[in-house]
Formats: C-alpha cells, structure tokens, sequence
C-alpha cells in the first residue's frame, strides 16, 4: 500500500487535476494505493478569511462564498459529462447552502469560536476529495469516497488537534478492510469521540497522509506539490539550488525547519516513527526525481542544505551580574515564555557574561519589555544592562547529519562568509552536530546563502561575479575572451565567470543571472539599459551583493579611481588597466594598498604598465624578495613607440598618429600619449612599486603636443591641427637618421629623480631594435647589477591588454571562495 498525497496546488484547476489523474494512473499499476487530497488551491484561506469577515460584520464575505461555489462547479461542469453532473452539482449546492446559513450565523452573533471555524474549514477538503472521487470514478478508478471525520480521532484541541493514535489506527485498518476500492481521503480535517469537526493544524493534510501510511504499514508516502523536492537552498535566492536527492528524516526536520516550507516537520513524524520512506515529487514536473527522505540517507556531501529565516531580531542580555549566577538563563527564558515568545536560536559565551536569543521582529518589543520586567531591579542596580535589541538579521543555516564528527564543516562556513564581508553576529551549534547556524545582517542573507552554496556545493567550482565599467575596446575584448574560454575555466580551473553589471559612460544594464558573454549587448542596447550613473551602478552591485564580486573599471576615468576606496571597503576586489588610480597622490597610492589589505580583498592592475607584459608582478616579486631597484630604464608606450618607429618609414607625422589610434595602441585620447603623460604616469607606478616615495611633481616630462595643439576641442580638430606640425617632426627624424640613430620614447628612473622624454639612440642601445607597439623595461637592482633583467613585447593594443586584465581575473578567482 501506497499513500499519495496531492497538495492545493496540484489540484487547482482541470489542467492540473488531469495531470494528477496521470501520476494516479501510472501508481496504481504498480500496486495499491490510496490518496490524500487536500481543498483546491486558496479555497481554505478564503473560507476562513469570510469566516474572519463575517465576524467583523463585514457583509462581502457572501460574494466570497459565492465565488468560491462558482469554482467548485465549474470544475465539475468542465470535467463531468452533463447528464451525469445532477448529483454531484447538488452535492456542491447542499454543501454551500449549509455554508451559507453557518456564516450567516456568524454574521448574526458576531463571534466565531475555534470549533466553528474548524467546522467552516472542513469544506475545502470535503468538497476537493468527493468531486475528485466522482471524477476518479469516471476514469475507471474503483474510487471510494472517505470522509478522514469517520476514523481520524483527536482531542477537542480545535484548531491544532492531537490524534489518539490507537483508536485511529484501528478505525482505519477497519475501514480499509470493509472497504475495498481506492480510497480517496479528506486531508486536515478529523472529528472528536462526540463528532466534533477538528482539523490538525498546518500542513495538516500532510499530516492526514503520515497517519494513514502508518496505520496501514505503507510501503511509502509521497507527497505531490509544486516543487521538485526540498532544495538546497532557497532557489528566489540562490540560483544554482537544486534538489536534495535523498535526505534523512533528521536532516529533513532541521530544513524543513527554516527556509525549506516544502514539508512541516510535525507532519512526517507517524511515517517516521515506522520508518516509512518518504518522496517529495513535483505534479507539474513528475519525471525529476524529487527528494526521499528515509533512515538511510547516504551522506556524500559534508552538508545537505543550507536554510534560512527572515524577519529577525537578536536580543542581548548583558551585565556583570550576570557572571556565575545561577538561574539567570532560566529567568531569562521563562520570562519569554509567559509573554509567548518563540525563541528561535541561544547562544551564551562560556564568559557568562551575556546571553543572546534570535527571535521572530514581530515579538522582539514584547519580548523585551518581558525580559526588562522581570529584571526590572538588575537593571536598576545596574547589575545588569537594558535589554539590547537588533532587527533586520536573519538565520543562515547549515545542515547535515555528515558534519558529526567531521572536522571542517564550520571552518568552511565561517570562512566562506568571512571572505564575502558577511559579519556574523551570533553562532549556535548543538552537539547533534546537525546545524551550524549562524545570524547575518538581513541585508546579506542573498550574499550569505550564495557564498555558502557556493562553498558547500560548489566547491569544485569557484564563481567569480564581474562588474564591468568601460565597455570600450578593452573591455569589448575581454568579454569576448572570457566568453571563448569560460568553459574551458570551468571544466579545467574550476571557475566560472559571469558578468552581473555593464556600462560606458552614457549606459548602464545588469543581468541578475549574468549577461550571455557570447552575444553580450552593448551596454546602451541591454534590456532596461539606462543612463549610466557610477553612484547607482556601485549601488546596485552592493544590492546584488554576491559573493566573490569583482568590479572592473576599463575606462581611463578619473571619477571611477575616485570610487576605488569605497569599492574595496565593501570587500569587493577591483581589476583595472586604469591608471588614474595609482598615479594619483602617493597617499591615495598607499591607502588603496592598504585598505585592500585589511579588507582581505585584491587590487590588481598589472596592465596599468606595459599592458599584458609581466612587469608589475615581476617588479613586486623582485621587491618581495629583498631586492633593491637602483635604475629603470624602459619604453612604456605602445603607441609612442609604433608612431616613432613607424614614422621612419617616411608618412607624415599626424598620419602615423592616427594609425596607432585606430590600431587601438593609444589613449581614448592620444593627446595623453603624446604629452609624455601615460609614460610619465607609467614610471610613477614603477617607482612606487619599487617602494620609493616618488610625486608626480619629481617627474620631468617632455611633452610632444605641440603647443597650439593643446587646448583642441576634440581628438578630430587635434589631427587637424597637427598636421601643421608634420615638417617639425620630420627635421627631428633627418636629424636622428643623419647621425645613424633611433627615436625612442623613454622614460629612466635614478636615485628618486624620473625622466620622461625622446631620446636619439644610436645602435648599440638595446632599445634601437624595437618595433611597432614594442615596450621594452630594464630593471637594474641590487641582484641584477652588471646585466640588468629585460621584459619586452607590445605593449598596447586591445588583445594584449584585454589578455592581461583576464589574467588578473583568473588570478582571483585562485585567491577567492
Ligand atoms: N588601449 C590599450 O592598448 C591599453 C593598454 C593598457 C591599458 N589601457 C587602459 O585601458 C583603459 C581603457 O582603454 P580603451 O582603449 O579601452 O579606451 P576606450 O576609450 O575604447 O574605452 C573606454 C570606455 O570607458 C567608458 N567610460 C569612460 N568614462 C566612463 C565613466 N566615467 N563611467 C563609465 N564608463 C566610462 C567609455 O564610454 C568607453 O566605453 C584606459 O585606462 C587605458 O589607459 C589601454
Ligand atoms: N596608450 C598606452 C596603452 C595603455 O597603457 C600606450 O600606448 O602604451
Ligand atoms: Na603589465
């Protein structure tokens, strides 16, 4: 014998229903079965919502009724022929007229006692279970209409009665007995010795289903629902949830406890206790497994889920008195209890200085004022301090029978949110070892949940969480690469990224699931794109706030730097080609270093110098080792370089510059190249990298702009300009070219002092030979003194850079989980 137990859900309308004939066709050929049904969906609420109305007076509650009988008959007249609709059409009329009188009668006296409404809210499941047992009939089924009233006993509890297990089981084996057929039962509701109508509390049809497998030593219960099964997590939260294949019953008890409502714990409790094997299915998905829930729960992960609870308040109990005083917890708690409050989660330091209590927001005042009056001369002693008081938290939980005796368990928790900024403001464990359970901001419960998934679940793969600011060249060809190479990360790395945020500086757009990196719009034609705004772009990544976020900044803006401090004190690591940042102030320089460091997040931008070449790293590398950096000399720019060595080959001057633009080697502004800046700027992070105190203001830069090309409106009217200035640059060339020299773009680095500027070099100088977009650095230290080490290649473009930034990307994704 089988228990099947379909919810309001599943039988909500025909389509629906029909859906349920199918699973009911397709179980009773495999063996006997009976089934549970509960009223169809909503009706029960309304029935006691009308109830609630006609207390009050409220006249309304009649078209409610009216409606609810519409719903009820329509479902017969869409499903039963018409000649055959009379009886069970008056069967429905019958029960809404009693209906009709019931709440007239309250409407009249003004009162509804719990018995009354236990009586309105047998309807539901009256009529849900004999329409579909007339339905069943004309499928074929041998169906067998069963009122639960006629053999489930309870106490006079109305509302949340308690079952007399011995006199049911024996009513129900009876009935079973005399009765062959399919039996198609009423959930929630039952009847006292006198015939009372009582109904077993939340959930209760579930509840109906676990009584009746256990009377008849089923050998399962299913519970059909809207849901594949209980969840690893909360799937509105966390994405990547999926359903639990197989749970213990402990297991189930402590999720189904927070977050996971799939089942209510008190209602597994009969099949439990015979050990009864239980499988949550989904109606509308029958072919997913679902979740079993039995004593044999395998146990491959160290956790099987992770809960969670909203609506939180934590209350201190604080105060020297406190110490080695017994009977504190007990006053503390008693106290509660008379006031009717819930306590949710306890945790007392072994210091005994403070007791700490989650309870649900909604008792938090009571339970206060409950605890303040009962230590009323404590605290007017000042033994003791008035009761503290935190709302907006929520519980996180992990559960699992494996984390008993299994060391690792709470370190991984607590690491996982501790790396995500999530601070944890209370901790339970019992030594059931069963639930860790910890309680975080409400504002970091979706961050908290995700960065647990992740690190339970997810552990063979990391997720990193891109914001991407400056969709311009570089950051067009860094989505393309991550887009090529994604799985390949996945599948051999172990990391996954996905990009939330997108934006140039006009437009902005987010994707809650992560943009499709293949066909990934520009920001300005992304569904529900609007006007970039940095406040808001930061604002909403902090709302998205998952774990391992990355804010990368691919403009050359000034404005975006400014935001870096803010960005790393939410614990957000920041991967940028931008160099404002770090050529800014030496203060600014040094704070951004170190607030990442405290933070315990990374700043990486080795392409502020040289692009994808390895020149911060190795430079930090050097440093961290002990060297000593005596001298610099280096070619730092990419577009520099390819317009000098480029311009010998006898095109005029401006000609050449505007070819380095379009080959995307320059600065959104040439300008910035030309001015010697960019370089100027380069070596300035060289020498802080090589932890020298050096200002922008020690660096002597020659600017190549010619002077009246400076204040140009705009980039076209600079070429235009420049032009002007093609035969200058040229008498420059013949001169290099008569003594048999180069023209290179260098900057050097000595004893403090920088130098930027163009240089003639004649062959034997290294960097004679380079070519085209060629940077090339020599670093002279204390280790590499007679010859110093070389690092050369292009060093601008969009690949090269792009390339570089994703390996700064990668790089995280090693440091994150
Ligand atoms: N091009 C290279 O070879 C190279 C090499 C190394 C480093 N870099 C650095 O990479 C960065 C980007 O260079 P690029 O060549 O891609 O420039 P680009 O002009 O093609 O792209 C810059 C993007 O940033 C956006 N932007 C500018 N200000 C913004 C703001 N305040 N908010 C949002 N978006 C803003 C622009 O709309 C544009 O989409 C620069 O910092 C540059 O120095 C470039
Ligand atoms: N515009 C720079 C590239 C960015 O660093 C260069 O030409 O080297
Ligand atoms: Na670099």
């Amino acid at each position: 014998m089988k228990i099947i137990k379909f919810g309001g859900s599943s039988v909500a309308n025909p389509t629906n229903i029909k859906k349920v004939f199918e699973i009911l066709h397709q179980r009773s050929k495999e063996g006997e079965v009976a089934v549970v049904f509960s009223a169809f969906g909503g009706v029960t609420e309304v029935l006691l919502k009308s109830a609630e109305k006609a207390k009050l007076g409220d006249k309304s509650y009649v078209e409610d009724i009216k409606l609810l009988e519409d719903k009820h008959f329509e479902v017969v007249k869409s499903m039963i022929p018409v000649k055959l609709q009379s009886p069970v059409l008056t069967y429905i009329k019958l029960r809404f007229n009693e209906l009709e009188d019931l709440f007239h009668g309250i409407f009249l006296i003004k009162e509804c006692s719990a018995r009354t409404l236990d009586y309105v809210g047998s309807f539901g499941e009256r009529l849900s279970a004999y329409i579909l047992s007339e339905l069943l009939r004309l499928e074929g089924f041998p169906a067998i209409y069963l009122d639960a009233r006629e053999v489930v006993r309870t106490n006079d509890r109305f509302g949340n009665a308690k079952v007399d297990f011995s006199i049911t089981n024996d009513l129900i084996q009876d009935f079973f007995h005399q009765n062959p057929g399919l039996k198609v039962i009423t959930g929630f509701i039952a009847s006292t010795a006198k015939g009372e109508t009582t109904t077993l509390g939340r959930s209760g049809s579930d509840y109906t289903a676990a009584i009746f497998a256990s009377a008849l030593q089923a050998t399962s219960l299913e519970i059909w629902t809207d849901v594949s099964g209980v969840m690893t997590s909360d799937p509105r939260m966390v994405y990547t949830a999926f359903t639990i294949p197989q749970l213990s019953y402990a297991e189930a008890m402590e999720l189904s406890h927070f977050g996971a409502k799939v089942i209510f714990p008190a209602t597994m409790q009969p099949a439990m206790k015979k050990g009864i094997p239980i499988y949550i299915k989904n109606t509308f998905e029958p072919e997913n497994e679902g979740t079993l829930i039995n004593n044999d729960a395998p146990n491959g992960k160290i956790i099987k889920g992770i809960s969670s609870m909203s609506g939180i308040s934590l209350l201190n109990v604080e105060g020297a008195g406190l110490i080695e005083v017994v009977g504190v917890s007990r006053r503390v708690f008693g106290a509660l209890a008379d006031a009717g409050v819930n306590v949710i989660l306890i945790s007392q330091a072994s210091s005994e200085h403070s007791i700490c209590v989650a309870i649900r927001t909604t008792e938090a005042g009571l339970a206060k004022e409950a605890i303040e009056r009962e230590f009323i001369y404590e605290i007017r002693n000042g033994e003791m301090d008035p009761v503290a008081v935190v709302s907006e938290m929520a519980v996180v939980a992990a559960v699992g029978e494996n984390m008993k005796h299994n060391p690792g368990a709470s370190g991984r928790m607590f690491q996982a949110l501790g790396r995500n900024n999530v601070n944890v403001f209370a901790i339970a464990q019992g030594s059931s070892e069963l639930n860790i359970s910890a309680v975080v901001s409400q504002a970091d419960l979706q961050k908290a949940l995700n960065a647990l998934h992740e690190a339970f679940f997810l552990s063979d793969n990391k997720v990193l969480h891109l914001f991407l600011v400056g969709v311009g060249l570089i950051g067009k060809a860094l989505i393309k690469m991550i887009a090529n190479q994604r799985e390949k990360l996945q599948r051999e790395n172990d990391l996954d990224i996905q990009i939330h945020g997108i934006a140039n500086s006009r437009f902005m757009a987010f994707h809650e699931d992560g943009f499709d990196l293949k066909n990934c719009p520009a920001p300005e034609d992304a569904p529900e794109a609007e006007a970039m705004d940095l406040e808001k772009f930061l604002h909403q990544m902090e709302l998205m706030n998952f774990s391992n976020t990355v804010f990368v900044d691919c403009t050359a803006s000034q404005d975006v730097a400014d935001a870096y401090e803010r960005i790393l004190e939410a614990k957000v690591a920041i991967v940028t080609p931008n160099k404002k940042a770090n050529s800014s102030s030496l203060e600014k320089y040094r704070q951004l270093k170190k607030l990442a460091y405290k933070r315990g997040v990374k700043f990486l931008y080795e392409t502020n110098v040289a692009a994808g070449l390895p020149v911060i790293n190795t430079l930090q590398d050097l440093m961290l080792s002990g060297d000593k950096v005596i001298r610099i000399e280096a070619v730092l720019s990419g577009s520099m370089n390819y317009i000098f060595s480029e311009f010998e080959k006898g095109l005029p001057f401006s000609e050449v510059v505007r070819q380095a633009k379009d080959k995307g080697y320059t600065e959104p502004d040439p300008r910035d190249d030309l001015s010697g800046m960019d370089v100027g700027r380069k070596i300035l992070i060289l020498g802080r990298e090589a932890e020298q105190e050096l200002h922008f203001e020690d660096i002597s830069i020659q600017s190549m702009v010619p002077e009246d090309c400076v204040e140009t409106k705009d980039v076209e009217e600079f070429f235009e300009k420049l032009k002007s200035h093609d035969k200058d640059f040229e008498a420059i060339l013949e001169e290099a070219k008569s003594k048999g020299e180069k023209m290179r773009f260098m900057a050097t680095l000595e004893n403090g002092k920088a130098k930027v500027g163009l240089n003639s070099l004649d062959s034997s100088h290294p960097f004679y030979q380079l070519k085209g977009s060629d940077n090339m650095i020599l670093f002279t230290t204390e280790r590499y003194h007679d010859f110093p080490m070389i690092i050369r290649g292009p060093g601008a473009g969009a690949d090269v850079t792009a390339a570089g930034v994703f390996a700064d990307v990668i790089r995280l994704g090693n440091f994150s989980r």
